[in-house]
């Protein structure tokens, strides 16, 4: 019998601007599973991380950012034919320095339902539960199948 699949454990931000509750959606840095989607800014948490710390090291390392605090909010999960990953979201709305592309992604800051596209599936259910907070009707962004990797 096979062993049952490990998760990931994923810390993700949904940094918030509060002076028009826009969304800071990121996309992937070439070279990753789904390089080229839109997600949320985050990373997976390395052994002995708080959830907190791992997203606090993401958005230094990718963002330039350094948040003031995070606390999980949902915790979801998505089987990806690459990873089981357990999504650990955190509503950021306060931080510090500049936006500075690190990775060479593009972000935007979008309000809903979002302009950009293609979304990573893992991020549908928050988007959901953003648009239900905000009183507005959830549109499920299309479904995209990920270029394979190059070897
Ligand atoms: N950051 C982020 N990851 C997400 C979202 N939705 C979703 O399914 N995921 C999944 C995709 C990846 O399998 C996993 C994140 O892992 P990653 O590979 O981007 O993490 P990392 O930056 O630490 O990558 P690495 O360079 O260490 O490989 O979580 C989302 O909205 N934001």
């Amino acid at each position: 019998m096979s062993e049952p699949r490990k998760h990931t454990e994923v810390a993700v931000g949904v940094l918030i601007r509060l002076s028009d509750d826009a969304l800071l959606l990121s996309s992937r840095p070439e070279g990753k599973a789904y390089a080229g989607f839109w997600e949320f800014p985050g990373g997976k948490i390395e052994a002995g991380e708080t959830v907190e710390e791992a997203l606090r090291r993401e958005l230094q390392e990718e963002l330039g950012i350094t948040i003031d605090g995070a606390e999980v909010w949902k915790i979801t999960e998505h089987d990806y034919p690459h990873a089981l990953v357990r999504l650990h979201w955190c509503k950021v709305t306060a931080w510090s320095g500049e936006f500075e592309m690190r990775e060479g992604q593009q972000m935007a800051w979008q309000q809903l339902p979002l302009d950009v596209t293609p979304v990573l599936p893992g991020a549908f259910p928050v988007l959901q539960w953003l648009s239900e907070e905000r009183g507005l009707p959830f549109v499920p962004p299309p479904v995209v199948a990920p270029v394979a990797p190059a070897n």
